[in-house]
């Protein structure tokens, strides 16, 4: 049985515009939507605490504006269940337009948002995840990130930032360059591989946020550069090409096995020192060889729905012994996405992977990526 999903044809880029309340979601979208960029894009918009679903696709201009107003997107399983609907009935006139944005309510993971695109196969084999755009409010976001309430219970503001692909600071201009360092300092050590950008009213070059999948040399490094995977070889410095991951057991200077997603930062706020989540955790892992795809797709699927609560989400590039194309890995919690990409091209075939999330068992994931590898 095949595991994992072929390729269509073309599929449709989605980015997830996510921030906390009042950071400038919908001041960006307006933005992206009166900007020419030369997209066609379909606007699908979860505003909180509304009642009504609007059912009604409205049109404005060349884009296309689906409001959902029926509750959180991220917390209702109807709301979820409506987006896939409205996901449906957008793909069913594509031709229409060339990108998606969904814009979350402020208060929304955006997590359980990705994870709705991978639960719908017909939609899955459709429309593929080009980020997740995080906006911060540059000058109220410490008070969300170190909000004493929450102490011990999910901080939305934090997981926000936590999976996203790009970090948008907005409000620039209601913040020194000071606040402006330091918080970027904070934002890094939740989040360390997103790029940081800067905006004020979401002005921004879109080139950044939107379709950053474009127009680069290499597809392998493309599509590691939307996962946020450092594809570059580490190693070379050391002459050490094939330096394989052992884990926890791993004292190769260069590895970066165990990324910090955790935090103790003094606020700059004044407020009591805080710990945001200092359990969540990234592990990555690099191996030169090439594995069983069935076999990693079936591991994945298994290790994920037993650990996928606690693992928020799994990135990775991935070689598969016998096929030219290497494979793109994305999970949200449980739901797993390993499809094949492109040719490797002139790349250097290697596997790498990603793994963010609580009580991450380092070399049980090692141990059982290894028995994945081909014979
Ligand atoms: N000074 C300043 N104000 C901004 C900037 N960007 C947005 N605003 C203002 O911030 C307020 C909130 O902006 P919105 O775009 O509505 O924020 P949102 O994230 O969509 O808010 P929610 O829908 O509540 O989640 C509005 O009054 C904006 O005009 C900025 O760069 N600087």
């Amino acid at each position: 049985m095949n595991m994992y999903i072929e390729p269509a044809n073309k599929k449709l880029p989605i980015t997830i515009l996510t921030g906390f309340l009042g950071s400038g979601k919908t001041t960006l979208l307006n933005y992206i939507l009166t900007e020419r960029h030369g997209h066609r894009i379909a606007v699908i918009e979860n505003e909180f605490g509304e009642v009504d679903v609007d059912s009604d696709l409205v049109l404005a201009s060349d884009e296309e504006i689906f409001q959902m107003q029926n509750g959180c997107i991220c917390c209702f399983v109807d709301v979820r269940n409506d987006l896939i609907d409205v996901m449906k009935k957008l793909l069913s006139h594509k031709d229409k337009f060339d990108h998606i944005i969904v814009e979350t309510s402020g208060l929304a993971d955006p997590t359980p948002v990705a994870t709705a695109f991978f639960v719908d196969r017909s939609v899955a084999e459709e429309v593929e995840l080009d980020a997740v755009v995080t906006l911060v409010d540059a000058m109220h976001i410490d008070q969300h990130l170190y909000d004493p309430v929450l102490d011990g219970s999910d901080n939305q503001a934090v997981n926000q930032i936590v999976a996203a692909d790009r970090i948008l600071v907005n409000k620039i201009d209601l913040a020194s360059e000071e606040a402006l360092g330091s918080l970027e300092g904070s934002l890094r050590k939740l989040n360390q591989t997103a790029p940081i950008l800067r905006s004020t009213y979401g002005k921004v070059d879109l080139s950044n946020i939107l379709g950053v999948n474009g127009f680069r040399p290499s597809y392998v490094r493309e599509r590691a550069e939307i996962l946020d995977i450092d594809m570059d070889d580490d190693h070379d410095a050391h002459g050490d090409h094939h330096h394989e991951c052992h884990g926890a057991t791993c004292d190769h200077p260069d590895h970066d096995h165990e990324r910090d997603h955790g935090h103790d930062h003094a606020p700059a706020s004044g407020l009591r020192p805080h710990q945001h989540d200092a359990t969540v955790k990234s592990h990555s892992f690099v191996y030169p060889q090439s594995f069983d795809g069935e076999k990693l797709a079936g591991f994945l699927k298994d290790y994920l729905s037993e650990y996928g609560d606690d693992i928020f989400r799994t990135k990775g590039i991935v070689s598969v012994a016998n096929d030219e194309r290497f494979f793109v890995l994305q999970a949200v919690h449980k739901l797993v996405d390993f499809r094949p990409d492109h040719s490797w091209g002139d790349d250097t075939r290697k596997s790498k992977f990603v793994f963010i999330g609580r009580n991450l068992d380092r070399d049980g994931i090692d141990r059982n990526l290894r028995a994945c590898l081909a014979a």
